[in-house]
């Protein structure tokens, strides 16, 4: 098991900087994801932990010790591809044994670990089929057996399960969790999906433009992004534009732009992020913390409107809601049945609850 320490890690290629002066610290056996937008790193950065790359500037060290220009087979990482990168022709067996092979281990020990980490996939009755003639999921399980069977103190998932149907990717989420928390490898997953980071990660960076933009566990990442970019990117949101007024102990005043209105937002650290006077503001409100309500409602930040659309998912019910032409507002509710729902071309009272709004600058890129 090894701490991943990037520091200040820039890679360009020619004109392009994929990753700029990044810097991460990974923890033993820690289950950490870089989840950004397709273009924004996240392959490169993991690319220059495995040594398929090294970085234009800064220092790699697994532990304390400096990897930047180690070859990958010094490095002693495990590596998952979204292609897989199996070799089609030879079967389960040669597949997951090629790296034992390459360590110049025994037969009968090869024999052993392959068919130990096979049981651990469940993919043991297979070990002789030719890899062409398994589903995506077994091949990806072969590609995780071949990956974990060297013992790696790093295993690298880069989108894993991209190529799997939604079932089946549920299915190996939980799989690689399991095999995750069993040997306790510390793991650097990429993705570009929110609710996989979220499901799965101890802590996720998000990127965007070559820049981790936040590092934090789930949570975190979710209650209190940093800017408009991570808050979007992360779940549903409704942002506006806003300025700053005022404030009182409990409150801080904006002006709220698109509705030409003052807003009220809860005095308190999970509240505001951090910003600078020359930040161009806006709030941020999940659609699960929007109140609407046919009944007038009582306290701040209420706002009239007309039901635009509603959406029936099974578990819950999205209605979305038009205050202005160009201002729609998403609230989410779990079904409890028909009061949910409400009618389409309703007049209907909207309130952002002072304690659920977050204020965030827009991002710099
Ligand atoms: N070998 C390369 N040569 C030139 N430019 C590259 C190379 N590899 C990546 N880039 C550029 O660096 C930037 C970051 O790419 P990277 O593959 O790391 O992004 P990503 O977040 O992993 O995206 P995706 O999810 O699409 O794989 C992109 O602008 C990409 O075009």
């Amino acid at each position: 098991m090894s701490i991943v320490h990037l520091e200040a890690i820039t890679k360009r290629f020619g004109d392009v900087t994929a990753v700029k002066e990044l810097d991460l610290l990974i923890k033993e056996g820690e289950f950490f994801t870089f989840l950004g937008p397709s273009g924004c790193g996240k392959t490169t950065t993991l690319r220059m932990i495995a040594g398929f790359y090294y970085p234009t500037e800064g220092i790699v060290r697994f532990n304390e010790r400096n990897m930047t220009t180690v070859s990958p087979e010094n490095r002693n990482t495990g590596m998952v591809f979204q292609n897989y990168a199996l070799f089609p022709h030879m079967t389960v067996f040669e597949n997951v044994a090629f790296g034992l092979k390459v360590r110049k281990l025994s037969k009968d020990i090869i024999k052993e670990k392959v068919v130990e980490v096979l049981k651990k996939v469940r993919l043991d009755q297979y070990i002789d089929r030719q890899v062409s003639q398994l589903s995506g999921g077994q091949q990806q399980r072969v590609a995780l057996a071949r990956a974990i069977v060297i013992e790696p103190d790093i295993l690298l998932l880069d989108e894993p399960l991209s190529n799997l149907d939604a079932r089946l990717r549920d299915e190996m989420r939980t799989e690689i969790l399991r095999l995750q928390q069993e040997y306790k490898i510390t793991t650097i997953y990429v993705t570009h999906d929110q609710v996989e980071a979220l499901t799965m990660s101890d802590r996720i960076a998000v990127f965007s433009h070559g820049v981790c933009q936040q590092v934090g566990t789930p949570t975190e990442i979710y209650n209190e992004p940093i800017n408009d970019f991570v808050a979007e990117f992360i779940g549903e949101t409704n942002l506006l534009n806003i300025d700053y007024l005022s404030q009182t102990t409990d409150f801080h005043s904006y002006q709220l732009h698109e509705l030409d209105s003052k807003i009220e937002v809860k005095n308190d650290s999970a509240n505001i992020a951090a910003y600078d006077k020359t930040d161009k503001l806006r709030m941020s409100i999940r659609p699960e913390a929007v109140i609407v309500s046919e009944q007038p409602l009582e306290g701040v930040n209420v706002f009239k409107g007309i039901v635009k659309t509603v959406q029936f998912t099974g578990a819950a019910v999205h209605t979305y809601v038009e205050l202005t032409e160009t201002v729609v507002i998403e609230s989410t509710n779990l079904n409890k049945g028909p009061a949910t729902y409400l009618n389409e071309g309703n007049e209907v009272y909207v309130q952002f609850p002072a304690e659920h709004i977050r204020v965030i600058p827009e991002m710099n890129i």
